[in-house]
């Protein structure tokens, strides 16, 4: 913590945490000498002086696809040669080349990457991300996908927000009407049956509503038949071309639209009014070299601006203060607004901004302690997390300690 102020931790559900077992939540917020005070009778599993160091939330990965096989390195050196990512798509690659790996990939293959991806994820900071499924589109492997995911929620230490995203590409061989036709009879019954047996604990619907892959139309279908077996619809919109997502979004209260790098001026006060979150994705914008999102038209419009790592074979990155380095530089956001944009509105994004996302008391106890006096410099050193991020706690206990960058971080 720096030196005006102080956070304590559980294990303490009430005042006087030596009464109470842990919960894993913020029991106060303040200065340090008056809250020393408050639990001057309490004793701690552990105490961390923080003199020097910054506390912040646990960054909140609003937007990533970690569940996959065969990675596309090849597609890269394709991209910086000049091919576009939707003639990569269509000739087969991109989605597609996942797909066909994930789908011959094992359960077990898939969580051990799962597992490593996300501990990754955890080192950059990152304490609650949400996990799209999306690389099956058949039922079995979108299934398979779920299934690892939830087994994540119990193998890490990282929160889940996850997500079916089976609408990721129209399936080789089927139209696009009837892979939403399947989705609708076949998937999300499917899901509801497993949600209702608690098998499954899938949060969001997702779609890619984009020029040849889902329509409008076909979005607004999957959309309405997620929504009606209770998931949060939280899509990707206005990416490529302008396709009038996010008025759709907004009318179909969306909790959440990503990437919006097509967004009309219409659908950015849209939004505004619908309260529906954009969620930027700085990796995709720079990766792709497509027009960046107007964030700072969104800002002044009064949208809810959360970020994500899109993490995916396609953009492959795990940090989220690489994000919103990113964001500050080529969207114009500043450093408040990135850090903003990647705790409580993007807890805000995954509907979990009641619990997630702020350093309050009540709130879960998701934090950062950085080596720094300065938080800044979390997205100031560019690439530089390894050596700034000394702790990494999650529902109040230490699940990354990071020795080294007491001696690093200041060079
Ligand atoms: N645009 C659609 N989906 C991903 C990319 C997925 C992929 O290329 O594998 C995205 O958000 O960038
Ligand atoms: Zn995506």
């Amino acid at each position: 913590m720096n030196q005006r102020g102080a956070q304590m931790l559980s294990p303490c559900p009430g005042p006087n945490p030596a009464q109470h077992p842990g919960d894993g939540c913020i029991k106060a917020v303040g200065q340090a000498d008056v809250i020393r005070n408050q639990f001057s009778g309490a004793t701690f599993e552990r105490i961390i002086d923080c003199s020097g160091k910054c506390v912040l939330p646990g960054l909140v990965d609003a937007h990533t696809h970690p569940v996959w096989a065969g990675d596309r390195v090849h597609e890269f050196a394709m991209k910086l040669a000049g091919a576009s990512y939707m003639e990569i798509h269509q000739a087969g690659g991109g989605i597609h080349f996942t797909v066909e790996h994930t789908r011959k990939a094992t359960e077990d293959e898939l969580s051990r990457a799962l597992q490593q991806r996300l501990e990754r994820m955890l080192r950059a900071g990152s304490t609650l991300v949400e996990c799209k499924s999306g690389y099956g589109l058949d039922l079995e492997t979108e299934l398979k996908m779920l299934r690892v995911i939830e087994r994540a929620r119990t193998s890490v230490d990282i929160g889940i927000s996850s997500t079916y995203c089976g609408a990721h590409a129209v399936p080789r061989g089927k139209t696009a009407t009837e892979a939403t036709d399947d989705i609708i009879n076949n998937h999300l019954p499917k899901l509801k049956e497993l949600k209702l047996s608690g098998e499954m604990h899938v949060n969001n619907i997702d779609v890619f509503c984009e020029k040849g892959v889902f329509d409008l139309e076909s979005t607004r279908r999957i959309l309405e038949a997620g929504k009606e077996i209770g998931l949060q619809i939280n899509f990707h919109g206005d990416e490529l071309h302008p396709m009038k997502s996010a008025e759709l979004g907004a009318e179909l209260g969306a909790r959440a639209i990503s990437h919006l790098e097509e967004v009309s001026d219409e659908g950015i006060v849209a939004m505004a009014r619908a309260n529906c979150a954009a969620v930027l994705l700085p990796t995709t914008a720079y990766m792709l070299r497509l027009k960046q999102p107007q964030a700072r038209k969104m800002l002044e419009e009064g949208v809810i601006v959360a970020l994500g790592s899109d993490f995916n074979p396609n953009a492959y990155c795990f940090s989220m203060p690489m994000v919103m380095h990113l964001a500050c530089v080529n969207m114009k956001m500043s450093m408040n607004e990135a850090l903003a944009a990647a705790t409580i509105n993007a807890a805000y994004a995954l509907g979990k901004s009641d619990t997630h996302g702020s350093l309050e008391v009540g709130k879960q106890g998701d934090l950062l302690i950085i080596n720094s006096s300065r938080w800044e410099h979390l997205i100031y050193q560019f690439g530089g997390h390894e050596a700034l991020i000394n702790y990494v706690i999650v529902k109040g206990k230490v699940i990354y300690e990071n020795k080294r960058c007491e001696t690093m971080s200041s060079y």
